[in-house]
């Protein structure tokens, strides 16, 4: 082990897993495999889930949080098949990675589009890499393995994403834009929304500005000319989609849709006061919704 590597396992750390949120996914092809090709803009908002992690006899998982009930605790969490993937790669260089015990703080609505199972297994993997650097190619490349969204919440950064997923394009620059994030507390399975799809051949994504999106005028008449295609097949199987949805514009934002397979929509708003106003008074109307106030993570000198 070196210093560094030495240094983290006997401290544990902290990390945190910011949601995913797809702002446009056009689904563009299907492989034979069964998996679908995207053309996605994706990005991160500001706040999640929170891992810790501390050393231990025996590798643990806890979690506890709004969302921790019904998670497993065992190799079913994407948490613990993301420490076993970094294991086996570890081993592979000599690397004999210590046990640990990792604390989940489960702030994301499960199964909601918003990418929480694979942004906690991302930012396991990258404490890993970072005690370990002599790891991180390996896990950059291998992390597809546990699900289409982990590359792109390995790669941590607001990008147009093709590929099943794994396939990362950095936006130059992005604002840090005020957003609410409006969860219906129905889950959604990935598969079922896939496999609901009527059309598999969908045009890509217009091109990006190559300046990224400074204002939000120019980000929202750009996300006008796109869609997301899982929208149609997830509102069949969560009708209630529809409601956010209309609720979100009669709260004033100035674009919304819903994210990955859903069914969380996302809602832009022109500043944070706005946004904050507009999440209080839907905990107020729909006190059974999940509701956060957030920013999307800006890139560059926006
Ligand atoms: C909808 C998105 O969230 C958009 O970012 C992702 O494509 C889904 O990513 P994910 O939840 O990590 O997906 P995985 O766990 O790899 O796959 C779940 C299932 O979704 C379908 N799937 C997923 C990704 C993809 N590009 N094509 C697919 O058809 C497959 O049926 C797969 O069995
Ligand atoms: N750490 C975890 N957090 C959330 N879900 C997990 C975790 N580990 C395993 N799972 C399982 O993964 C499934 C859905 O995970 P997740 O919440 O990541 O879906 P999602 O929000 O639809 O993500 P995506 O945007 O990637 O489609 C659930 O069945 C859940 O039990």
């Amino acid at each position: 082990m070196d210093a560094l590597a030495a240094d983290r396992a006997a401290l544990g750390g902290a990390v945190s897993a910011p949601a995913k949120i797809n702002l446009a996914l056009h689904v563009t092809g299907r492989r034979e495999n069964g998996y679908h090709d995207l053309d996605s803009l994706v990005v991160f908002a500001r706040d999640g889930d929170h891992l810790s992690i501390t050393p231990a006899d025996q590798d643990q998982l806890t979690i506890e949080g709004p969302f921790a009930a019904g998670l497993p605790l065992d190799r079913g969490n994407l948490v613990l098949r993301a420490l076993d993937l970094a294991r086996s790669l570890a081993a592979r260089d000599g690397i004999d990675l210590p046990p640990v015990h990792i604390h989940l703080q489960k702030n994301l609505p499960l199964s909601s589009g918003i990418g929480g199972g694979s942004a906690d297994a991302a930012a396991l993997l990258r404490w890993i890499a970072d005690a370990y650097p002599v790891l991180a190619d390996g896990l950059s490349a291998e992390c597809l393995s546990l699900g289409a969204d982990v590359p792109m919440c390995w790669a941590g950064r607001a990008a147009r994403v093709r590929g099943i997923g794994e396939v990362s394009a950095p936006v130059a620059r992005l604002g840090r834009f005020a957003m609410v994030l409006v969860n219906c507390g129905t889950p959604v399975s990935t598969p079922a929304a896939f496999s609901g799809l009527e059309r598999r051949d969908n045009p890509p994504l217009p091109a990006l500005p190559a300046g990224g999106f400074t204002d939000l005028g120019q980000l929202v008449s750009y996300l006008r000319d796109t869609r997301n295609d899982l929208e149609a097949p997830a509102l069949r199987i969560v009708p209630e989609i529809a409601a956010v949805s209309r609720t979100l514009a009669d709260e004033g934002a100035a674009f919304q849709r819903m994210s990955g397979s859903g069914a969380t929509v996302f809602a832009l708003f022109e500043n944070t006061s706005q946004a904050d106003a507009a999440a209080a008074r839907l905990r107020t109307r729909q006190p059974h919704w999940w509701v956060a106030a957030t920013e999307i993570q800006p890139m560059g000198e926006a």
